[in-house]
């Protein structure tokens, strides 16, 4: 019996006949009675049946309760339902097949460089102003933004002291374009953007952890405008960082995947130029030398038609604070490298990690491993000898014996942890090392160190760093009080040619005073230290530079701002260099020792020189002092 008809339903209320009104309007008098005859709205019940068990009890009850039969509207639901998911199947299958077919794709995963590209290219496309599926970051990460010129003053106080009170709140966030899919138009082609995560694997604890990446999809057969899109946004990113350097260390154990996510990307960080690193000329030069031949793109096959693994080594040593690691950066910048950062003392690291390190390292980069003598690699020899030659009596024998027993308990612990000798000699040199990579190991004690680490084929060149010649302190002193301008000027001439011309310069560095001392030295002699003006084409960009939140223009010849010049007291730049490196003994005070000083008077050179006296008499007295007392205590 169909409801559907007014009369056979005489409890039909208000609503009941409203809606039989209406599907009366949709199917017309004849409505079978029987619902076992059905039309293409009112499907049988033992159809609904199957699909909702209990239907019938259920339109049975609804019947009773409220007078009408739901067969109709749940017919019309499950058709229209079905509609919806026979279309979305045919889309998706049509859509599978067109993508099949007709469209390309490029996968990136988030531990390839160029997902990093691609996302720093589209945060700066219109996609990410207009797409309303974005992700925020945090618009300053690092202290070097200032240096790109577009940062925000911070506010000054009353006492013209800045105040950076809510300064990050004016900074703008970044956006990039979010989880999902997003599509574009570029270039006269139509791009869709998919970023995802999904499940891999982790090295540690906890088993598994996301993974993002990245799918580039055009419409075509060829995945040449994808291609194009990935040069241009790579071209982007690189010239947006190409005078900075990028760090990387080790990532944490838990965030460790595969190839490039053993390392992370720690900071980015304006070059240091190779001018900045006060150290002889020919050190520096047989160095930069030494370092362009290896990266020679034809040096790989010299190498491999001899027979000699393709790797050089070079250990910087010298006493602390003397431009090791200065000059270990500046060698980064000058052949725009990336810099590894290991620290040997770190107590997670394991030898495992290590060689996972050195396998996971790209061609071309240069991989510092700092102060080695700090991590448990001295010489064995050498520590044998110091214990024989305590152990002169008997009973010093024993005790000797006791503490060597229980030394070597604390080092076998130890290694169980960090690394072992021959364990940095497996990644320095194994099978897993990468080819390629300059390797700069810097330490205090060259002499601690075991034969087998410094031999040739580990390390190729060994460079001396001392205590500040006179030479260096003059240098140091020009330096600190040479304007910005002037200081800057001569690095990014070199960065802005061409690579090329670059090339060509750095295949000489001897001959070549733009990456050497030398340029600074001739400009100085020159137009500087001869005339106490820097160039015309220097100062350019002075007044652009002035504007950076570096210490007000630094005084010249021209301006000595601190106080009136004594009778008899050099007046130039150059004079006051002269004299400072004069009143300081050489070889006594470390390049870091003289900056520190000269750092706490930088706008004022004459003060600098008149009170430097006083400053060496009291280092060198409380050096003296810090002596007697070691003395002491050690008896
Ligand atoms: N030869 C130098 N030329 C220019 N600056 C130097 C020189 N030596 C030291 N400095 C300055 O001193 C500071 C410390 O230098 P750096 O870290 O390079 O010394 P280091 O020899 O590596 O010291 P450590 O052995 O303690 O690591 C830096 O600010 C650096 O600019």
């Amino acid at each position: 019996m169909s409801l559907l008809n007014p009369e056979a339903s005489p409890r039909l209320d208000f609503h009941g006949m409203a809606i039989n009104d209406a599907l009366r309007a949709l199917k017309p008098a004849d409505l079978p009675a029987d619902n076992a005859t059905s039309t293409i709205t009112q499907l049988p019940t033992n159809i609904l049946e199957a699909f909702i068990p209990g239907y019938s009890v259920i339109s049975k009850f609804l019947l009773d309760a409220l007078g009408f039969d739901i067969t109709l509207i749940v017919s019309v639901c499950f058709l229209l339902f079905g509609l919806a998911t026979s279309f979305t199947f045919a889309w998706k299958h049509a859509y599978r097949q067109f993508e099949e077919y007709l469209m390309s794709f490029i996968r990136i995963d988030s531990d390839d460089d160029i997902h990093d590209h691609i996302m720093e290219w589209l945060a700066n496309q219109k996609i990410s102003k207009t797409s309303r599926k974005l992700m925020a970051k945090t618009g300053r990460e690092n202290a070097w933004d200032i240096i790109d010129g577009a940062f925000t003053e911070p506010e000054l106080d009353p006492n013209n002291l800045m105040n950076f009170n809510n300064w990050d709140a004016k900074v703008p966030p970044r956006f990039q374009p979010s989880f999902g899919s997003h599509r574009f138009f570029h270039k006269g082609h139509f791009f869709q953007f998919k970023r995802e995560e999904k499940q891999v694997m982790n090295g540690g604890w906890p088993i598994m952890r996301d993974e993002e990446y990245i799918t580039l999809t055009c419409i075509g057969r060829s995945t040449e405008p994808i291609k194009c899109l990935i040069k241009e946004a790579r071209e982007f990113y690189l010239e947006k960082e190409k005078s900075c350097t990028v760090v990387r260390r080790p990532s944490p154990k838990e965030q460790r995947g595969r190839g490039r996510s053993v390392w992370m990307k720690v900071a980015t960080r304006p070059s240091r130029p190779i001018e900045t690193v006060v150290l002889e000329l020919e050190k520096k030069n047989r160095v930069l030398a030494d370092i362009n031949e290896y990266l020679h793109p034809s040096t790989p096959r010299w190498y491999a038609n001899r027979g000699i693994p393709y790797r050089r080594g070079y250990l910087l040593h010298g006493p602390p604070g003397t431009g090791k690691s200065s000059l270990a950066w500046a060698i980064a910048g000058v052949f725009g490298l990336d810099i590894y950062c290991i620290s040997l003392v770190d107590p997670n690291l394991t030898e495992e990690d290590l060689s996972i390190m050195f396998n996971a390292l790209p061609r071309r980069c240069v991989v510092l491993l700092e102060d080695i003598d700090a991590a448990g690699l001295n010489k064995r020899q050498e520590t044998e000898n110091v214990e024989k030659d305590k152990t002169e009596d008997a009973a010093a024998k024993i005790g000797a014996e006791i503490t060597k027993a229980f030394k070597s308990v604390q080092n076998h612990d130890k290694n169980k942890e960090g690394i072992s000798l021959s364990g940095l000699l497996n990644a320095i040199d194994g099978v897993a090392s990468h080819e390629g990579r300059v390797l700069i190991m810097t330490t205090n004690f060259p002499d601690k160190l075991d034969d087998a680490l410094i031999r040739p084929g580990r390390i190729d060149m060994k460079v001396e760093f001392t205590n500040a010649t006179r030479s260096q302190i003059y240098e140091l002193f020009v330096r600190m009080y040479s304007p910005d301008s002037f200081v800057k000027v001569l690095p990014e001439q070199i960065k802005h040619e061409s690579p090329r011309k670059a090339k060509e310069n750095l295949t000489s560095p001897l001959a070549n005073g733009a990456i050497s001392n030398g340029t600074i030295r001739h400009r100085l002699t020159n137009n500087f230290l001869e005339h106490g003006n820097v160039d015309e084409s220097v100062n350019e960009n002075k007044d652009q530079k002035r504007k950076l939140l570096t210490p007000p223009e630094t005084p010249t010849q021209a301006s000595i701002p601190d106080g009136p010049s004594i009778e008899g007291e050099p007046t130039s730049i150059v004079d006051l260099a002269s004299e400072f490196a004069r009143r300081l003994p050489a070889d006594i005070f470390t390049p870091a020792e003289v900056q520190g000083y000269l750092l706490t008077r930088k706008k004022e050179p004459a003060r600098a020189l008149r009170e430097v006296t006083t400053w060496k008499d009291y280092v060198l007295e409380a050096r003296e002092k810090k002596a007697l007392a070691t003395a002491e205590t050690t008896g």
